[in-house]
């Protein structure tokens, strides 16, 4: 398979594994729609179709940008393309923007080191889009510099809060990801836990840790530190009385997001970073099959 198709392949295979993951607190999996009205486990296939074409134009993107800072225009314009395919797909549902923000960086960074010979690694991907980013988060919202009118939610939330949301997530090179849900997903599968079962407590640890400015919008504050403890609470339960108890309260944590309208739609798409980022290394570092 040609490495353009091989990233689509892993980028797809990525929102396909978030999607169907679950139960996830709060989130749209196969078992409900979590704290949503306006989208299903269906609407999500269907965004997911109408994404995965761009990836291979992500990657080819970064393949042909001559700088990191230069590359991030070029994606864009990809981005935006892509993001009006996924409001075609969904009649205007909000399924993927943080997702195909995230993984059109990593499929364009991507393109950036292999065309440039360098090694495949987690560690090296992510500092390519960090590199891509660099100055995001200071360039589009600085009061001033915003991008669009009416303001978006993250950009009201980085005025009142602080939080940069996806974009510091990415600018960061994804520190997040690195810091917590890979140790989270790795530790996991040492302790003999399935793949499965790894990626809900790396969404777990994630959601424990995130400033979902997602769950910020709709809930508030209140709301995000609600969802921290929660999950840290959950995460002490699995360390002290194993996965049975640890996903029944997973199960409790959906019924208690739903009720008060948290979706930690932030930490889905960066649960999809993770995933992305140990099949890449497990492909192209250690020639290992994936998908
Ligand atoms: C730079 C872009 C990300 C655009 O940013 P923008 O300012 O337009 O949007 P944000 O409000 O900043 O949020 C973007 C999405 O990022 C996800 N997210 C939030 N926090 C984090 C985090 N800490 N780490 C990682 N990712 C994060 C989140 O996406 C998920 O939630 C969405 C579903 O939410 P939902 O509440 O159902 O739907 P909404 O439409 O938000 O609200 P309702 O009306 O329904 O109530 C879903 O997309 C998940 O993926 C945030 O939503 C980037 O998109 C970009 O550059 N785009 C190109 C166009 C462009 O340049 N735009 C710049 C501004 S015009
Ligand atoms: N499974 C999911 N449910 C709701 N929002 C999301 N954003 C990304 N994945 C999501």
């Amino acid at each position: 398979m040609i490495t353009s198709e091989k990233i689509s392949q892993i980028a797809r295979c990525a929102l396909l594994k978030e999607i169907n993951l679950s139960p996830k607190p709060g989130l749209v999996d196969r078992f409900d729609n979590g704290a949503h009205s306006d989208m299903d486990h269906a609407l999500f296939l269907e965004s997911i179709d109408a994404i995965s074409p761009f990836f291979s134009l992500f990657y080819e993107s970064g393949c042909a940008s001559t700088s990191s800072k230069e590359a991030l225009n070029d994606l864009r314009k990809v981005g935006v393309k892509c993001e009006n395919a996924m409001f075609s797909a969904t009649n205007g549902v909000n399924t993927h923007k943080g997702g195909i923000f995230a993984l059109g960086l990593l499929c364009g960074a991507s393109g950036r080191l292999i065309s440039n010979n360098q090694e495949c690694t987690i560690e090296n991907v992510c500092i390519e889009v960090s590199r891509i980013c660099d100055g995001l988060l200071h360039n589009d919202l600085r009061s001033g510099n915003e991008r669009c009118a009416p303001p978006t939610a993250g950009q009201l939330i980085y005025r009142q809060y602080g939080f940069g949301g996806a974009r510091a997530e990415a600018e960061s090179g994804f520190l997040t990801v690195q810091r917590y849900a890979l140790p989270a997903y790795r530790d996991a599968l040492c302790d003999g836990y399935s793949a499965v079962e790894s990626e809900l407590i790396s969404l777990i640890s994630l959601i424990s840790n995130n400033n979902d400015t997602n769950v910020i919008s709709r809930s508030g504050i209140y709301g995000l530190n609600y969802a921290k403890v929660f999950s840290k609470k959950a995460l002490n339960t699995l360390r002290e009385k194993g996965f049975g108890n640890f996903e029944t309260e997973v199960s409790e944590m959906n019924t208690a997001f739903i009720s008060r309208n948290i979706s930690p739609g932030g930490s889905a798409d960066l649960l999809s970073v993770m995933l992305f980022l140990v099949d890449f290394e497990r492909y192209f570092l250690n020639g290992e099959s994936v998908c």
